[in-house]
């Protein structure tokens, strides 16, 4: 009966998610097996995508092509932009590019929102930012989602159009989908169209870096994002031997890269900002670190009256530690990934006297974990960036109490910028405006592979002209 709802509430979830897209002649027809199926062969079908015959993970970031699922194998090319992302070269390129797109572009849409006393949905602006800022990372290239107009960009619609179709095919029977795509009908019919359009976007990104290489490799060298340090770099594996990375793991590297690094930041951000517009008295103390950081600078009479110029620096951010709190917290509650699944390797004992037997499959869930007294005490439910501070410094987590960036060996790669990312722009558009949520606009959790919001963040934004 449990397995039956838990199935039915995944469904439902995603059959929400699309139903005001296409007709939904097939996923109604795909329930009814889905419905009757044990919860293990949905495992089943989640791990068999996710896991290699060898038995080792792949990227979180799967993709359904027409040949099937691309992986980025994690021994070679992961291991690889892991260094080149703690290198101070990217670290630098990351920075400005980021920076220059939060001023550049995020701000400027918000002056003229701002102007117009228009509401706009945060989660959609940010889910912009985040895409863009990530194509610009990893492979130096602005999609331009953050334009004055808003405009839809066909790659990013495509992208988000074949994420979101991909997750069908964890809720229908093969028997379901598979025919649909050998007849190129249905939902498959979109996802083939979609990655299509993905596909073509990456093998082109691919080839114009492999031609820079052939014709000019110093302007390709002076680059610093992650794709051409890949293409331009020498590797070398344990025993020495030179690594080139081919066409396809390249390809795979662009794909799994946006798929991990785009819902993430934007949806923490999201949920943190509606926090912030919950708790007031957060709000005031990030204000109130804020001005102290800024008071040397710009402080008269006690008030900082905001220069529309101000840009935070990465000494500035740093010492932003309730800032740094508040998210924290806000991740805690609301995980952007809230779910997760291992599989067994060895038979094992959970701490509880729980056997585990090798290739079983566990899904365990970081949202419930985030809330649960045991873990977190009797106010696990509160807000409270208190908790993740003591004596005005940051403390922080074992990684396995929170495992919101994951633990042990495979962390998330993007931790770091994605806290940089994070602080860069809740400081920036905290300091300018303060952010409210259009009334009678309801907030609820939505359970995708992300956590959205199931109806967006519906916003005005009044400017602060001062900090008193
Ligand atoms: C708040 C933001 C983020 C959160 C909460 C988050 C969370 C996670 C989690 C839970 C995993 C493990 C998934 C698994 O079990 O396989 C993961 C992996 C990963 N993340 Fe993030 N992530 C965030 C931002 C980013 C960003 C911005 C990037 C890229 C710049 C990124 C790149 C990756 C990659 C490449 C992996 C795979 C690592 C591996 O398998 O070894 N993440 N992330």
């Amino acid at each position: 009966m449990a397995t039956a709802l838990l199935g039915l509430f995944i469904i439902s979830s995603l059959f929400e998610r699309l139903t005001n897209k296409g007709p939904m002649l097939w996923p109604v027809i795909g329930i009814i097996p889905s419905l009757v199926l044990h919860v293990n062969d949905l495992c089943d079908w989640i791990t068999k995508a996710l896991i290699k015959s060898d038995g080792t993970f792949h990227f979180r970031g799967m993709w359904m092509g027409p040949s099937g699922i691309i992986t980025a194998d994690p021994s070679k090319i992961e291991r690889a932009a892991i260094s080149e992302m703690h290198s101070s070269r990217f670290v630098a390129y990351s920075l400005q590019t980021m920076e220059d797109l939060v001023h550049q572009k995020l701000l400027k849409i918000m002056e003229k929102l701002a102007i117009s006393k228009g509401c706009i949905d945060l989660q959609e602006l940010l889910l912009r930012f985040t895409f863009d800022n990530i194509c610009i990372a990893a492979f130096g290239i602005n999609p331009g989602c953050l334009s004055l107009d808003l405009s839809d960009i066909p790659f990013a619609k495509a992208f988000e159009e074949a994420t979101e179709i991909t997750l069908l095919r964890f809720v229908h029977a093969p028997f379901v989908w598979k025919p649909m795509k050998l007849l190129d009908i249905g939902f498959e019919k979109r996802l083939k169209n979609a990655v299509q359009v993905v596909h073509g976007f990456a093998e082109k990104t691919v080839k114009d870096r492999k031609n820079m290489k052939a014709n000019n490799f110093d302007s390709l060298n002076n680059n610093a994002d992650l794709l051409s340090r890949l293409v331009s770099a020498e590797y070398s594996d344990d025993n020495g031997k030179n690594i080139f990375f081919s066409d396809k793991l390249l390809k795979d590297f662009c794909t799994s890269f946006i798929l991990a690094g785009r819902d993430t930041g934007s949806l923490a951000l999201a949920w943190f900002f509606w926090l912030i517009h919950e708790n007031p008295q957060v709000e005031r103390q990030i204000l109130d670190e804020i001005k102290e950081i800024l008071s040397y600078h710009f402080a008269k009479n006690d008030v900082i009256v905001i220069p529309s110029e101000v840009v935070f620096t990465t000494e500035e951010l740093k010492k932003m530690v309730y800032l740094e709190a508040s998210l924290f917290e806000a991740l805690r509650l609301y995980p952007p990934v809230p779910i997760d699944f291992k599989e067994v390797l060895e038979d094992d004992v959970f701490p509880d006297g729980t056997l585990v037997k090798q290739g079983s499959k566990i899904i365990y869930s970081i949202f419930s974990m985030g809330r649960t007294e045991s873990i977190w005490g009797k106010d696990c439910q509160e807000f409270k960036p208190e908790r993740w501070t003591k004596d005005g410094k940051f403390v922080s987590e074992n990684q396995f109490k929170y495992p919101v960036f994951n633990a042990g060996p495979r962390l998330c790669v993007g931790k770091k910028f994605a806290y940089v990312q994070m602080k860069m722009v809740a400081a920036s558009i905290l300091l300018r405006y303060s952010i409210k949520v259009v009334e009678g606009h309801h907030v609820h959790p939505k359970l995708t592979t992300t956590l959205y919001m199931k109806h967006g963040l519906l916003v005005t934004l009044e400017p602060r002209l001062s900090l008193k």
